[in-house]
């Protein structure tokens, strides 16, 4: 049993590098505490979604890496960067892209400005030209304003206006959301791209079959922690833990 518990170690050290590696994480909204030392890493170039039930801490993990909740407490490492301390311009400024559930769209602003309108941080960002061949309805739209976009389209914007800003990592808070399965397909296959193009990714998901076919692993959160990880190639045979965290 020991042996085998060596050769598991082992198989974790030759893991890809971790791009953000995040120990011990508390947050904090005033006198409530919702992170309860929440530890999990992203490797480079992987999908890692973030699963669990609602009010989990999901979102909050998320805010916390891009240092939009004032008080958290641990570790979070992104390549050789301690985040801990710093703040979210700063963060954004190491290449860490965000792209929250609310999406963030201006509505005064057409597609192409809305595109425009976050800073570069760092050299190799996607041209306009790049970001209108991964999302074809957006170079259509071009001149739409950020009122008159569907929802999918919004979503589209919101991720298409991260990648100019040259960041490594996306944080991608339920792009799925309340959107048609056609289009759900889409930001499926842009995941995929981008993946490909070797973006590394972490994913908040209430849509569980959505999170299954899109990631190389998933970490299962419960009240503020991560209570499991799930490989990819562990689908099946750690099923019913998932089915017990997220009631599918
Ligand atoms: N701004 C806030 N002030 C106070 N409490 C908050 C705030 N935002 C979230 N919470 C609480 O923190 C807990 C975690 O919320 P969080 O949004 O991170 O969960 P989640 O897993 O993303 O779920 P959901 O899918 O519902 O957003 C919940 O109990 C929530 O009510």
């Amino acid at each position: 049993m020991l042996e085998g518990a060596t050769d598991m170690a082992e198989e974790t050290r030759q893991d890809r590098t971790s791009l953000l590696e995040v120990s011990g994480l508390h947050a904090y909204y005033g006198e409530s505490h919702v992170l309860h030392g929440s530890s999990f890493v992203v490797p480079e170039g992987e999908v890692v979604t973030l699963l669990g039930r609602n009010g989990a801490g999901k979102t909050t993990t998320l805010r916390s890496i891009m240092g939009m909740v004032r008080d958290r407490r641990g570790s979070i490492r992104f390549g050789d960067r301690e985040l801990i301390n710093l703040t979210s311009n700063r963060i954004a400024s190491l290449g860490i892209g965000y792209c929250p559930e609310e999406r963030g769209i201006f509505a005064s602003l057409d597609v192409e400005e809305n595109l425009m309108l976050p800073p570069t941080v760092a050299a190799g960002g996607m041209s306009l030209d790049e970001i209108y061949a991964l999302f074809p309805n957006l170079k259509e739209r071009r001149r739409s304003s950020g009122t008159k976009l569907s929802g999918g389209e919004q979503q589209m914007l919101a991720i298409g206006r991260i990648l100019r800003t040259g960041a490594r990592l996306l944080l991608l808070d339920e792009p799925t959301e309340g959107l048609a399965p056609v289009i759900v397909q889409q930001i499926h296959d842009v995941i995929s791209q981008l993946k490909e193009k070797d973006f590394t990714i972490l994913l908040v998901e209430q849509n569980y079959h959505f999170a299954a076919t899109v990631a190389d692993r998933h970490f299962i959160m419960e009240n503020g922690r991560v209570a499991e990880e799930v490989r990819k190639n562990e689908l099946e045979e750690k099923q019913d833990i998932i089915d017990t965290y997220l009631g599918v």
